[in-house]
């Protein structure tokens, strides 16, 4: 079976925050990743890493108001310093926890500003966060996100973008992040495009579609799925971003197998 971790931000949500590392670990887990780490202490999460023998797999880079709707600054030309104070802020936290991959969300463009100045901005904000993120020896993920369910806007939604955009910044430290749940929706075809996109897949992460709840509450084959990214020579993490559609414990099958 693939290389599992447990995100933090949708699992174990029926604990305090704090409380769901024990839980992950506990249900089998040896990694796990969460939307933002800023609102704790990094000497808290490290320790609570540490307790637990969990390795920390991601996190996002400071993402704006997020509470606002707000879905990454990347592509937004009068943020930029903001994001450069966010690709710090992520590197502190990023030594702290050992993290060796970050994520950045590209953002909602809107109707205001124009496709063109929007790529721009991105692709110049990617260049900088990878060179800053080389330095530290960390992979900058770039996820590219539906936006015809859960996020119409954002500017990444397809592959071909994720891989226009690294082409164009040419960095070896940029890396795809393959969510088969958004996938599904904007592209289908799961197997062969894991397949065909291996080269530059960076972190793997699912939920099944339609709801976004674990493997086995909608079309995915996960067993199939599961079976084709052992087959391929991937030695990243895959991670369970679902929305449990009861209790997580009781949503953890799959990881069975
Ligand atoms: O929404 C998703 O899918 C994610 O992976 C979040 O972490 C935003 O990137
Ligand atoms: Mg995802």
């Amino acid at each position: 079976m693939p290389r599992f971790a447990a995100n933090l931000s949708m699992l174990f949500t029926e604990f305090e925050f704090t409380e769901r590392f024990a839980h992950a670990r506990n249900a089998g887990f040896e990694g796990v990743e969460y939307l933002f780490p800023y609102p704790y202490q990094k000497e808290q999460l490290a320790s609570l890493l540490k307790d637990h023998g969990l390795t920390q797999v991601l996190f996002n880079l400071p993402p704006g108001d997020w509470d606002a709707g707000e879905r990454g600054i990347a592509c937004l030309p009068d943020r930029v310093a903001e994001f450069r104070e966010g690709v710090d802020q992520a590197i502190e936290y990023a030594r702290a926890l050992d993290c060796r991959q970050v994520n950045c969300l590209a953002g909602l463009r809107p109707p205001s500003l124009s496709e063109e100045d929007a790529w721009q901005t991105l692709q110049a904000n990617v260049s900088y966060a990878a060179e800053k993120l080389s330095a530290e020896g960390i992979t900058l993920c770039l996820e590219a996100i539906n936006s015809r369910v859960d996020m119409p806007g954002f500017v990444l939604d397809t592959s071909g973008k994720v891989l226009a955009l690294m082409e164009a910044v040419d960095a070896d430290n940029v890396r795809l992040q393959y969510d088969l749940y958004h996938m599904q929706i904007m592209e289908g075809d799961l197997i062969r495009s894991m397949e065909c996109l291996l080269p530059w897949i960076g972190h793997i992460q699912f939920a099944d579609n339609p709801g976004r709840h674990q493997p086995g509450t909608g079309e995915i084959n996960f067993s199939n799925v599961f079976a084709a990214i052992d087959r391929l020579d991937y030695d990243g993490w895959v991670s369970a971003e679902y929305r449990p559609s009861g209790d997580t414990g009781a949503s953890l099958g799959w990881l069975e197998g």
